[in-house]
């Protein structure tokens, strides 16, 4: 799915107009409904004080008619009007006009503190106060408002954005921003939706289709994109029938070090899981028993010293070798990297160490064979690229890094980047249980995986954090969160894999 700037969408609007023969007060009304068709599947008639604050513009326009529907089907409503300036929207206008027409209790304005309502812990607020067309940090009195809101620990639903967030750029430090509990978003998600320093205000997301023209939407250039099944689904490659395991690639793992001979097993582990033909291990001579022991469908060559790596095995000849997990960074480690990067010509993945040794010895960089897949945690990545401002800044860094050396970077978080050049592959997998020892490891062993089987790095890289994340997500809806180990990812990758092609049920669906 594209992700879209606030210019896009609203360029879609218009051309929707245009091409569908509607009126902007029909399409509001279109996209509004939806957003009263999901809160009245949640909440059923529910008796809750349902608390509306409506800005002036369309965001506001779009709170009037959820309000005017949640009147008409009995819901307890009062609606609020914060009049942060007289400049009405038309939209606005003809909906204010709409809801006269069907109830006596009209809006209440608020044109400073002293109009502020109470807002109690069971209230159930919605958030139509600014959308996509914020364009400056909310002040003043308005900004107390959000924050008597964000206070309140209401539940907070936020219509399309949550207000004071932007669509393109880090809101300040102490900026207003309302923390929504679930944001309904129109059409497109936005980037801000999924970047670290952003996407806590969001709470949980749903994009709603209001059925902007596709064919705008299908032309508009976006380089930014959202990674869910459809897009993984379209990635992946079936197994022939008349196959052997030949043709699902020969992986090379290369890491490893006394203590820590555990991250390269389950980066075989995962690599094996996720489908390669044939799977080695080089690692020091110390992890001989236990990777036999523990992975007896790997086989292992070691390197001459019992606890780190000092050489690679230049005549042997994988399909795809990765590097890095629990190597360390000594100086011997440091020169095993290099004699690989001066005999292998195919890209590799480096990924832990090996992404710590090429940001202390940068001419090393220069040797990546193109397309090589890098995977770093933020903090890595701060060592390979430098610091940076905020999360735009960093992508921008992060692109700059990707052209400069031809690589495909993959940035490791609650949602993982990957980038090359220009294009932004956004992903939606995952849970916070896979913030655990190890499941890096797995991860690099996926895209090596897909890597020896074929696919194009790129592809390798986006649908194996995709994998990588929905294992986790199947490992968590059976163990809970806390009990998710690493080993238990790639446990699961076959669920993931089977999971592509399995449609989801709509609860209105089951039975
Ligand atoms: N695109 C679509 O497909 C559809 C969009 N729809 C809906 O429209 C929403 C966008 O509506 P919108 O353009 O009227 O802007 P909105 O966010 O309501 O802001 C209102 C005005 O506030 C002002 N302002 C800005 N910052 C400010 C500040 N800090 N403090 C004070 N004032 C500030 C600024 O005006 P200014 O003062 O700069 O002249 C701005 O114009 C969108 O999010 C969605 O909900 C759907 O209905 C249908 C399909
Ligand atoms: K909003």
């Amino acid at each position: 799915m594209k992700i879209l700037t606030a210019e896009q969408l609203s360029e879609a609007d218009k051309r929707t107009i245009e091409r569908q023969n509607i009126t902007s007060e029909e399409l509001m009304e279109r996209a509004a409904t939806l957003v009263f068709n999901e809160i009245h599947n949640r909440l059923n008639g529910a008796p809750i004080p349902i608390k509306v604050f409506c800005g002036i513009g369309n965001n506001g326009g779009d709170g009037l008619v959820i309000a005017r529907h949640l009147i008409q089907h009995g819901y307890h409503v009062t609606i609020y009007v914060v009049n942060y300036s007289d400049k009405r929207s038309d939209d606005f206008l003809a909906n204010y006009e709409k809801l006269k027409s069907i109830t006596n209790d009209w809006p209440q304005l608020i044109k400073g503190e002293d109009n502020f309502p109470e807002i109690n812990t069971g209230d159930f607020v919605i958030d139509a106060m600014f959308g996509i067309g914020l364009n400056r940090p909310i002040e003043g009195w308005v900004a107390k408002l959000v924050g008597l809101i964000n206070d309140s620990k209401a539940f907070t639903l936020a219509i399309d954005m949550p207000s004071g967030l932007f669509s393109d750029k880090v809101p300040g430090n102490d900026a207003a921003v309302i923390e929504a509990d679930f944001t309904l978003s129109f059409q497109a998600p936005k980037l801000v939706f999924f970047l670290p320093e952003t996407m806590d205000y969001v709470g949980d997301l749903q994009i709603l289709d209001i059925g902007l023209d596709r064919e705008f939407l299908a032309e508009i250039k976006a380089p930014i994109h959202l990674i869910e099944k459809v897009e993984a689904a379209s990635l992946y490659k079936p197994r022939k029938t008349n196959s052997h395991k030949g043709d699902y690639g020969h992986v090379l793992i290369v890491g490893g070090s006394y203590g820590k001979i555990g991250s390269v097993l389950l980066t075989a582990t995962a690599a094996l899981k996720t489908g390669s033909g044939l799977c080695s291990l080089y690692i020091p001579e110390c992890g001989y028993n236990i990777v036999q022991t523990g992975l007896p469908e790997a086989m292992v060559l070691t390197d001459k010293d019992s606890e780190q790596l000092t050489t690679y095995p230049e005549d042997f000849e994988a399909d795809v070798v990765c590097f890095g997990m629990g190597a360390g960074t000594s100086q011997k480690t440091v020169g095993a990297l290099e004699d690989l990067l001066n005999s292998v010509k195919e890209p590799v993945v480096i990924d832990a160490d090996g992404l710590n040794i090429l940001s202390n010895n940068k001419k090393l960089l220069d040797l990546l064979p193109k397309d090589s897949v890098l995977t770093p945690h933020p903090g890595e990545l701060k060592r390979l690229i430098g610091e940076w401002q905020d999360d735009f800044d960093k992508l921008e860094k992060a692109k700059d890094f990707s052209k400069k050396y031809d690589v495909v970077l993959v940035i490791k978080g609650a949602h993982s980047f990957t980038i090359k050049g220009d294009e932004i592959y956004v992903n939606n997998s995952g849970n916070p249980g896979m913030a655990t020892a190890g499941s890096g490891d797995v991860l690099s062993g996926v895209i090596t995986s897909l890597l020896g089987q074929s696919y194009e790095p790129l592809s390798a890289a986006i649908l194996g954090v995709y994998l990588h994340g929905r294992s986790g997500d199947f490992a968590a809806s059976e163990l809970g969160y806390e009990s998710v180990l690493a080993g238990d990812i790639a446990q699961n990758i076959g669920k993931a894999v089977k999971d592509l092609f399995q449609s989801e049920m709509k609860d209105s669906e089951r039975n």
